[in-house]
């Protein structure tokens, strides 16, 4: 808890971005301005921090951005926030413009970061969990899994065609490069063959047994979704491995890439981002610092920043098991 009065909050997005990111930016400042707070808004993330690129939002500056993807503040990684010098040059750019307290918009490194910088220095931090990869515990869902979701199988569906006239087998690559949210989902519904994520360490032997099985079944075409970090490798050495077992199937890889990452928030994830976004403010003004808001069964909930971080958001292993009946 903080008791110092909060009157000027400053807002940044950081990492990958997500959709929905503009319309949490939007929800913030309209927030804000209800209970008669300043919003600053910090572009590129922590390297903007450090370096001095901040200025007031007015409330009319975030209209037309709730359908938007991408980032109105822009966003990066910055290595400069990893040092402590660094980190000391971006608490100097607050205290230049009264900042009372900040509210981040990322993944889990941007909760790292947050966390680190809450116990430097005496800014109380709010952090909405924004990406796609849905690797936040303490919510249910991040800010643009849905998206991401929706045009991955958009992606998937119209592969399948192709796939299904050609009578191939392809190796489709979805991002996730710690976690397997968006493969799982993606293959259960595309109704996948396979499905590889880093949580349920498919072998490859494996991979070509329930090929295999579908080809005896009278499969003419399949569907196998890979998660970037996989222990296998990426869409094309799997393909490659497979077919060192399965010569006789034609075989095709598509990446679908950062894709994924962008378009319009589907209205599942602008809902998320409005009361993520409003209640990031609340919380603040509230006295809370050092917390992660998200949405559980429906319900507000907040975490502390290690927990979000650290605590496990694996995919359900009941959803896992599943995909073996289903496949
Ligand atoms: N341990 C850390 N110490 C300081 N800053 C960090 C740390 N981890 C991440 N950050 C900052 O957060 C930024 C975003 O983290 P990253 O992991 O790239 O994205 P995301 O927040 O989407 O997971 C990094 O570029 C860096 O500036
Ligand atoms: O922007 P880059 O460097 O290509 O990052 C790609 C990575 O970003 C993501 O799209 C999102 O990850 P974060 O939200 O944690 O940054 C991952 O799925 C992917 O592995
Ligand atoms: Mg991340």
């Amino acid at each position: 808890m903080s008791d110092k009065a909060i009157n000027r909050i400053a807002v940044l997005t950081s990492g990958g971005d997500a959709p929905g990111m503009n319309a949490a930016i939007r929800s913030v400042v309209r927030a804000s301005g209800h209970f008669g707070k300043h919003v600053y808004g910090i572009y590129r993330g922590y390297d903007g921090m450090i370096k001095g690129s901040i200025k007031r939002i007015e409330r009319h500056e975030v209209g037309n951005i709730i359908h938007r993807g991408g980032t109105i503040l822009k966003t990066a990684r910055s290595y400069e926030f990893f040092t402590p010098e660094g980190r000391q040059r971006a608490y100097e750019t607050l205290k230049a413009h009264n900042i009372d307290a900040c509210i981040v918009i990322g993944g889990n490194g941007t909760y790292t970061a947050a966390m680190i910088f809450s116990e430097e220095f005496d800014i109380p931090m709010i952090g909405i969990p924004g990406t796609i990869d849905n690797d936040i515990f303490g919510t249910d869902f991040t800010i643009g899994f849905d998206t991401a979701l929706n045009t991955a199988i958009d992606a998937v569906d119209k592969i399948r065609d192709t796939a299904d006239s050609h009578n191939r087998v392809f190796f489709i690559e979805v991002m996730g490069r710690h976690t397997g949210h968006i493969a799982l989902h993606t293959g259960i519904g595309s109704g996948a063959t396979g499905i590889l994520i880093p949580e349920n360490n498919v072998s490859i032997e494996e991979l070509v047994d329930q090929l295999r099985k579908g080809v005896k079944r009278g499969k003419l075409f399949s569907l196998v979704i890979v998660a970037e970090g996989n222990k296998n490798g990426g869409a094309a050495k799997i393909a490659e491995s497979v077919a060192e077992h399965l010569p006789e199937l034609e075989s095709k890889v598509s990446i679908i890439g950062h894709l994924q990452r962008g378009g319009a928030p589907s209205c599942h994830d602008r809902v998320l981002a409005s009361r993520l976004g409003a209640s990031a403010v609340t919380a603040l003004l509230d006295g809370k610092t050092n917390k992660s808001v998200g949405i559980i069964n429906d319900e507000i909930v907040f975490t502390e920043f290690s927990d979000a971080i650290s605590a496990d958001k694996s995919p359900k292993k009941s959803l896992i098991e599943m995909t073996n009946i289903l496949s």
